[in-house]
Formats: C-alpha cells, structure tokens, sequence
C-alpha cells in the first residue's frame, strides 16, 4: 500500500449499492418508536429508498449472522472456568479445525525457521487474545502473567495491539507504553514517526510526547467523530429497555453487544441497529462476537492498520520482515488476509471452535497465546545469546 503516493481518503463516498429487486420478505415487528427527528448528521431516507424488502433481507443476514456468532455448545472440555463467557470446545470439530489451522505452539520449529534472520514484527488483537472472552467488557483484564509476557515481548520485537476498543480504553487495560496501539479497528493510530512515509498523509498529525518522543498520530476517520456520537446516544436510547443490551462508544465506532441479552430478544436489538443504520448510510454494521459493530463506511480495517503500521516502522516492504497478526474474531480476517495475500507473514487465529480463516495457525486460548508469545522471547533471548557468543569469539 502506498499512502504516501496517493494521499487519498479513504473514506468513500458512494458505500450503498443500490439494489432494485424485491423478494417481499416481511420485516420483523418493531416495539419501540423510532425517533422523529434522524439527527443532524443523518442523511434520511436514502437506504428506505432501496425498499424495504431488500432491507429485510439484509436484516435476515443479520440474525444469521448474530447467531452464526453464538453456535451451539456441545461437547465442553474439563477444568473451564465458569466466568469466561464462551468456552465453545467441541472435541471433533476442534480437531478437524487444526487440520486446516495447525496449533501455532505444534508448529514453533516450522514458524521459527521462518522467522530465522527476519525481523519479527509482532500485531496483537485484545479481547480474546489477550484476555478471555468475559460476559462485561468492562472487566475483560488481561492476567498479569499476560503483561509481563507481552512487555517481554515489545522488548524484543516491535509490536502493536489493534482493537475494537477506543486506543483509550485499550491502553488502560493493556498499560504498557512500550507498544504501539490502533484503537476502533485501526481508525485510530498512535504510531512511530518516520519521515518520508505514510506519516505525510494528510489524516496524519506528528506531535511529540513529553518525553520527547516524535509520534503520528492517524485518524482516517475524523469527519465521522459527530456522527458517531450522535448514532451512540441514539442506539443507546433505542436499547436501554432491552435487559441485557450494552452500547459502548469507541470514539470512531459503536459496539452494541447482546451477549447478555436473552435470545428471543435478538431479533429486536438487531432490527432496531438495523433501522437506525437506514438513516446513515456512510455508516454500516459489522459483526463480532455477539456484538454489532457500527462503524464508517471508509477503506479502513485491521488490515490497513497492519500495513500502516508497518510502514510507519520502516519494515513494510522488506523481504526481511516477517509480521506476526494473532487475534480471534471477524475483524481481525482483514489482517490475516493482508499477511496472506501479500505473502509477507501469517495470523493465528485463536478459536477453540471450527472456522473458517484467512489465518495459517491456530491458538486455542489467551492461555495458549501467552505460551506462544513466551516461546517466541525464549527463541529471541537465545539467538541473542549465541550472537554475543559469536561475536565474543571472534574478538
Ligand atoms: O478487536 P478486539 O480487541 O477483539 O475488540 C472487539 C470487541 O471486544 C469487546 O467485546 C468482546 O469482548 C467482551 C469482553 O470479553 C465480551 O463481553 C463481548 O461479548 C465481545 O464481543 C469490546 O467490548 C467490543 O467493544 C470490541 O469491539
């Protein structure tokens, strides 16, 4: 990717296709009033112009989907811990699922030999990477073990954590400055400053810290700052009655999460994201894990974050690289397909269920993911020791 080159926005300026067939699918019924008045910063009727058959049909994606993020559990393994929210492990899909994702601690040898006289660049997801899938967000700490291995880790190789979480409320709960971090799905960068790279492009500001620290700061999606605090509030009024329902504001995005919100209430919540979303249309919905992610319509994710980030570290495009993205859900795809396509790393995924990835390897747990990340330091300690012995040998 070149952003130096192009210096164009990413955001885009025609997301809908407009699709004129009609399939006549009845929409859910709706128990709550919509507001009046769609907002300052809504652009009314221009989704409902496509009809709203076509919306249905894009709504019954939608449950698919949000159930799809909740498959049923069969098979639980001994010793889960009862508050970790989603321990999905069926036995026989798991280990049909390693066939295609091979466990990444199984594979150390096979993935250090790539890594063999490259420098490891090394991305991180937050929730379910680092810390267990939990039924609050609010209390989704990582372990301290947790920490400690991954300030190792920033110790030996350039790393980042790219969230959905605003980068605040990331950094909280990581607290670690040795790393760089990407927050609302990489729209929100605090990066190393390198001159001549994509740190020109105009959503680029350079400040430096108070230790005197250059940093970039990069912000793609800045414009949409009002309207999503707007849609925030809005989704927020629209769900409160529903027990359960949790809406949070990270700043260039909006989680809405039902995990918490008894089944038969689903289709409501999805309906009424659904409708609010007819009124932006430079806004859409993603889905994570039993969460409805809305965010801009930009040419923005994880995966551009990866590539941003790499050029910003100098490392992007080195034969000599070797990037390292592990994380768990839908968004990170954008990432593992970026290492994948471009034939310059691989993503872990971490899943202890069957699925389909743009990723090479497979991690089960944060738990397997802190042993991974440990492995990888052990391997660098002793490189490093057998360079210095090397070195002092020669002398
Ligand atoms: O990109 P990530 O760092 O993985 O963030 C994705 C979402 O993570 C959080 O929600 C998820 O984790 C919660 C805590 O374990 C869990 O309760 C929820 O069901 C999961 O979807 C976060 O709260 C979201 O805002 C992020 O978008």
């Amino acid at each position: 990717m070149d952003l130096k080159s192009s210096h164009v926005s990413p955001v885009l300026t025609d997301p809908i296709p407009v699709n004129k067939s009609r399939l006549g699918i009845h929409s859910g019924l709706l128990t709550y009033s919509q507001p009046d008045s769609p907002g300052k910063y809504s652009r009314t009727g221009s989704r409902k112009s496509a009809g709203s058959s076509l919306d249905d049909v894009r709504f019954n994606g939608w449950l698919d989907a949000m159930k799809a993020s909740s498959p049923p559990r069969k098979k639980l393994l001994k010793g889960s811990n009862p508050q970790v929210a989603s321990i999905d492990y069926d036995i026989d899909d798991y280990l049909s699922f390693m066939v295609d994702y091979p466990s990444a601690l199984d594979s150390f040898e096979k993935i250090i030999d790539r890594a063999k006289s490259k420098k490891v660049a090394i991305f991180l997801d937050y929730d379910g990477t680092l810390s267990p899938i939990v039924d609050d967000p609010d209390c989704a700490f990582m372990s301290e073990a947790m920490r400690t291995t991954v300030r190792s880790v920033a110790r030996y190789f350039p790393t980042a954590i790219i969230s959905g979480r605003s980068r605040d409320m990331v950094f909280d709960l990581v607290k670690l400055t040795e790393l760089y971090y990407a927050g609302s799905h990489g729209m929100d960068i605090i990066g190393p400053f390198r001159q001549n790279s994509s740190n020109n492009h105009p959503n680029c500001v350079k400040f430096t810290e108070h230790q005197g620290k250059e940093i970039t700061l990069f912000q793609p999606a800045r414009e949409f700052l009002p309207m999503i605090h707007e849609v925030f509030t809005t989704l927020l009024e629209i769900t409160k009655d529903i027990k359960g329902a949790k809406v949070e504001n990270h700043k260039f995005c909006v989680s809405v999460h039902y995990r918490n919100v008894e089944e038969n209430n689903w289709t409501a919540i999805g309906q009424r994201v659904h409708d609010v979303l007819k009124n932006y249309p430079r806004l859409r919905s993603t889905h994570g894990r039993k969460v409805l992610e809305v965010r801009p319509v930009i040419d923005w994710d994880k995966g551009k974050a990866v590539e941003f980030l790499l050029e910003s570290l100098g490392l992007n495009d080195c034969d000599d690289v070797l990037p390292i993205y592990i994380g768990d859900d839908k968004t990170d795809e954008d990432a593992f397909k970026v290492l994948r396509e471009g034939n310059r790393g691989f993503g872990i995924l971490v899943s202890s269920m069957k699925k389909q990835s743009n990723a090479f390897y497979s991690l089960r747990d944060p738990t397997e993911v802190m042993k991974f990340l440990q492995l990888l330091v052990n391997w660098k300690r002793q490189e490093e020791r057998k360079h210095g012995e090397k070195y002092m040998s020669e002398l």
